[in-house]
């Protein structure tokens, strides 16, 4: 199990909000970072993760500027996914799998907070073989990905590897931001992480809609969202005063908050950047001093690729506010996830399949050995 982090209580950071006096609906002014092919934890990347930090508590976001060799795979990553969607529906609807939530989701058939989004999508997961001994102990949502094809599968499988690297390095440089002692507290929490990503499609605008995602957050850790040039997206900074939910509970789900009012940040797409947010596992994790970030998109006159890709904890991992021991509330990573797409999909073929062979089950067992481990290397009581 991941999670021998040695984490170290967070003194140091206090949340911050934005003054929203003068600045309704606006055009976010974001920060752009370079981030250091190696962090080392000097005072060069305190510094920079201190910035971080501070970006998301004002801002909600901020973003990281592509290498050149990192822009040209999410080119070549947006190539491939224009070439799958371009696809017949009858063809794309046919990559689906009973053992992993990834492949194909048409538009409408995904909701938030009820409403049908107009996106289509390709749901990647980490791409397991049937002989993979979690895929053979029936651990949910386990298994191979459903890939289009080879040229789709070697370019999205380069960029993940690639966002999968900045993923890590982010993590170091928000725990020195945090003023963690041990650079690699959060990185170790995503050690062999449940990381995915979501390839996606907005139609053009038409006469029926324009809403293209609801407003939500993302429940997990790291998001890291690559966008064409079309736009659409925005954001919703911290807001003093604001109530924020706890969306990894089931009485307290964030979709479709604060959907229609203002104060939303439109992210205008920047060439070669990345727009980076903290997920919910994040808010949890720091007990709100940082708050996972809400977004919405709406349709334009122009078609819209992006690929959101989740940078996650380990799946066997407790994620339990670090500053605050004795808190009750804490996730298994593996059963909120699991939660999370039966939640979003409860007609799809993979939630029939966990629920006929009892698969959950399974997942009680992974979470009890979870927290007697966390229990163990935390030298707590075992709840
Ligand atoms: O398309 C985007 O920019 C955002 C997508 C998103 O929010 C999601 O897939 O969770
Ligand atoms: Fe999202």
């Amino acid at each position: 199990m991941a999670g021998d982090s040695n984490i170290a209580p967070v003194s140091t950071v206090t949340p911050r909000a934005a003054d929203w006096s003068n600045r309704l609906n606006r055009i976010a002014n974001l920060k752009t970072f370079h981030i250091p092919p190696v962090v080392v934890g000097n005072a060069a990347d305190i510094k920079l993760g201190k910035s971080m930090v501070l970006e998301w508590q004002t801002e909600g976001m901020f973003q990281v500027a592509c290498t050149p060799d990192v822009y040209t795979s999410s080119q070549l990553a947006f190539e491939a996914s224009r070439e799958f969607f371009a696809r017949p529906t009858s063809e794309k609807l046919s990559y689906v799998s009973d053992l992993t939530f990834a492949g194909y989701i048409a538009s409408g058939e995904e909701l938030t907070a009820g409403e049908a989004d107009s996106s289509e999508i390709f749901t990647l997961v980490k791409d397991l073989p049937l002989t993979d001994k979690r895929v053979q102990d029936g651990w949910p949502g386990h298994g191979p990905v459903p890939w289009p094809s080879s040229t789709f599968k070697e370019a999205l499988q380069k960029y993940l590897r690639e966002l999968g690297s900045i993923g890590d390095r982010l993590l170091q440089l928000i725990s020195l931001g945090l003023g963690l002692q041990n650079l690699n507290a959060l990185k170790s929490i995503a050690n062999d992480g449940w990381h995915h990503a979501r390839v996606l499609r907005y139609p053009p605008t038409s006469s029926q809609s324009s809403r293209g995602t609801g407003s939500h957050t993302d429940y997990g850790f790291l998001v890291i969202i690559t966008q064409d040039d079309a736009g659409g997206l925005s954001i919703r900074p911290p807001i003093n005063g604001e109530i924020r939910n706890r969306n990894w509970l089931p009485s307290e789900s964030s979709d479709g908050m604060y959907e229609d009012s203002e104060e939303w940040n439109y992210v205008k797409p920047v060439r070669s950047t990345l727009v980076v947010f903290p997920g919910d596992m994040f808010q949890l994790l720091t007990d709100g001093t940082l708050l996972s970030t809400p977004h919405k998109v709406h349709l334009t006159q122009k078609e819209r690729y992006s690929l959101a890709y989740f940078h996650e904890p380990n799946f066997q991992q407790i994620i339990k506010p670090f500053n605050n021991a004795d808190s009750m509330d804490f996730v298994h990573y593996g059963e909120h996830v699991t939660n999370m797409f039966l939640r979003g999909y409860p007609e799809r073929i993979t939630s029939k399949r966990i629920n006929h062979e009892n698969r959950m089950d399974t997942l009680v067992k992974l979470k009890t050995k979870s927290i007697s481990n966390f229990a163990r290397m935390h030298n707590v009581r075992n709840r």
